[in-house]
């Protein structure tokens, strides 16, 4: 799965460094993957391993004071890496969507959804509110969240973790961004929203062939959603393979010890699949 023209995203060469009194420190090195439309591409890897360096260096979110980020970010062939912050803030929510492990952080708590839904809508689109709020009930009709009408008038506080983790993705989806990229979508959630969440990506990919880079270090549920996987360990990519070929038949010694030490199917209280 080496990155070539036909990917939406291509990441080449990425070095990322923090600057530090004492010297530089290199946090990610020889990162290189691409994702090609309607795609998922998962990211595993234990804590500290590179993926959230990696996913803020996509989305240029480092503090260049501090961090120095090398290499060829290129999305639909346009360059990314050192882009003006002004050319990348109309980049981030409208062609790169980012959907976090806490849902509330992306909401802000005095305002309704709807405010906030069509307030984002206006904000990348020449649409008026009227407009706005039209498209935010047919996405979120059409990703099947029940009841819009009676949702756009919550406030973040009166909605379930799962729930509002839904709304940001239906939010994000409005926009129709080329790369969706969910950092532990799932993490923060129970087992019946995991569901829900990963249910909804699904459709997003399938409906709009938005391409998305899926962060996890939940092994299930790289399994049910992935096309291709990229496994990172201590700042590198240590093996790329296709979902099925990972599985059966894992070539680095870092990925056999993660398939082995995964918690397996009935091994504990609840069964730990997701049928999608
Ligand atoms: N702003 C920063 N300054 C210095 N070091 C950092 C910074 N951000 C991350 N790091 C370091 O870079 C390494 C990779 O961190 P990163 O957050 O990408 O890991 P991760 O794989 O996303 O882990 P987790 O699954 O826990 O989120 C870690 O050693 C971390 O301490």
């Amino acid at each position: 799965m080496e990155a070539n023209d036909r990917d939406i995203l291509n990441v080449k060469d990425l070095h990322v460094q923090v600057k530090t009194d004492e010297g530089s420190s290199t946090l990610v090195q020889d990162i290189n993957f691409g994702i090609k439309k309607g795609k998922i591409l998962g990211l595993v890897g234990e804590s500290g391993s590179g993926k959230t360096v990696t996913s803020m260096s996509i989305l240029q979110l480092h503090d260049k004071k501090y961090m120095d980020i090398r290499g060829s970010i290129t999305l639909q062939g346009r360059e990314l890496n050192g882009l003006e912050n002004k050319e990348m803030r109309k980049i981030r929510g409208k062609d790169i969507a980012f959907i976090m492990q806490n849902p509330m952080n992306a909401f802000t708590p005095v305002f309704t959804i709807g405010h906030q839904f069509i307030e984002t809508i206006k904000s990348h689109t020449l649409l008026n509110k009227k407009q706005a709020k039209e498209l935010a009930i047919d996405v979120m009709e059409s990703v099947n969240l029940p009841d819009p009408y009676k949702l756009l008038k919550k406030y973040p506080f009166q909605l379930s973790g799962g729930m509002l983790q839904r709304v940001m993705i239906a939010m994000a989806a409005c926009l129709q961004p080329s790369v969706m990229i969910a950092d532990e979508p799932t993490t923060a959630l129970d087992l019946h929203s995991q569901l829900l969440v990963l249910r909804l990506l699904d459709k997003i990919r399938s409906e709009y062939g938005t391409s998305i880079l899926l962060i996890s270090h939940d092994l299930g549920v790289i399994s049910e959603m992935a096309d291709d996987v990229i496994v990172m360990q201590h700042g590198r990519i240590v093996e790329t393979a296709n979902v099925l070929e990972l599985f059966d038949n894992p070539q680095h010694e870092y990925t056999k010890k993660l398939l082995r030490t995964r918690p397996t199917l009935y091994s504990q209280e609840q069964p730990y699949t997701y049928m999608l």
